[in-house]
């Protein structure tokens, strides 16, 4: 088992899943005056359709929506390959002064959305793809507090249903994911890194939009509704709540981040 804090925390994991040790991991700090602009970048490509049943589990880690529709595709950019949208999840903090993974110039936002894709040119599964060099592909979104944001609660809406560790809650009205991005999607950072929580594979192409996306604070205050497990409880009886999932920031070890504008 790993978690975010004591032993099974992040400067452990590498002793369990040796690749949180290697050379390209994720979240990194961007450093706005280090990145490079690349004017070679097509346009990206983000289709995603409505009608795509999904599923809500709280894995104990975060939320985690699935989506089994293969016409939710992403492709353009720095993509070479086409992707299909695998699974979209959020890392946020205990208050709203943190909880994003990545960071910008040394500022954490409140939280950090993962539009989770998997190449469907290379590979044959989300299980194979999910280890090996391009096989991944995360549309990140940062979040901050501020205005209510109307699609987020048709995913919240659900979070009774999943406060528990395994809840699942099936999702099947009309709702696209999309509507979740910011209005801006030709602004945007890339670099290549990993998965940022175990098994840490450095499979990961992560496209990180500039513009950030505001959220009520109330709305915030329900991602930190769930529960870390489905029984144990602290010995005064109460909840122990899902906070603070997100990774420390990781060295870049030379790596530059691409800025699709200048
Ligand atoms: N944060 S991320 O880089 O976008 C990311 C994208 C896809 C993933 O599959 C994971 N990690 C993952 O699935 N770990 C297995 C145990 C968790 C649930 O038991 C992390
Ligand atoms: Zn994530």
């Amino acid at each position: 088992a790993w978690g975010y804090e004591g032993d099974i925390g992040p400067c452990n994991w590498h002793k369990y899943f040796p690749k949180a040790g290697g050379k390209r991991q994720s979240p990194i700090d961007i450093d706005t005056s280090a990145t490079q602009y690349d004017g070679s970048f097509k346009p990206l490509r983000i289709h995603y359709d409505s009608h795509m049943c999904s599923s809500l589990t709280n894995n104990g880690h975060t939320f985690c929506m699935s989506v089994n529709s293969d016409q939710c595709n992403l492709s353009g950019g720095p993509l070479e390959d086409k992707y299909r949208l695998l699974q979209f999840h959020c890392h946020w903090g205990s208050d709203d002064t943190k909880g994003s993974e990545h960071t910008v110039d040394g500022h954490q936002y409140a939280a950090e959305l993962h539009l989770v894709h998997w190449n469907t040119d290379k590979f044959k599964s989300a299980d194979e793809a999910i280890e090996k060099n391009q096989g991944i592909a995360v549309l990140t979104a940062f979040i901050k507090a501020g205005k209510e944001h109307r699609g987020w609660n048709h995913v919240l809406s659900h979070f009774k249903d999943i406060k528990k560790v395994q809840g699942t809650s099936t999702v099947n009205e009309d709702f696209n994911p999309k509507c979740l991005l910011p209005e801006n999607q030709t602004d945007y950072w890339t670099y290549e890194g990993s998965l940022t929580t175990p098994p840490c594979h450095e499979s990961v192409r992560f496209i990180i939009f500039k513009e950030v996306v505001e959220v009520s604070s109330e709305q915030l205050a329900q991602f930190r509704s769930l529960c870390v497990c489905s029984s144990r409880k602290r010995d005064t009886g109460e909840d122990e709540h899902l906070v603070d999932n997100f990774r420390p920031i990781q060295p870049l070890n030379g790596r530059v981040v691409k800025a699709s504008f200048q």
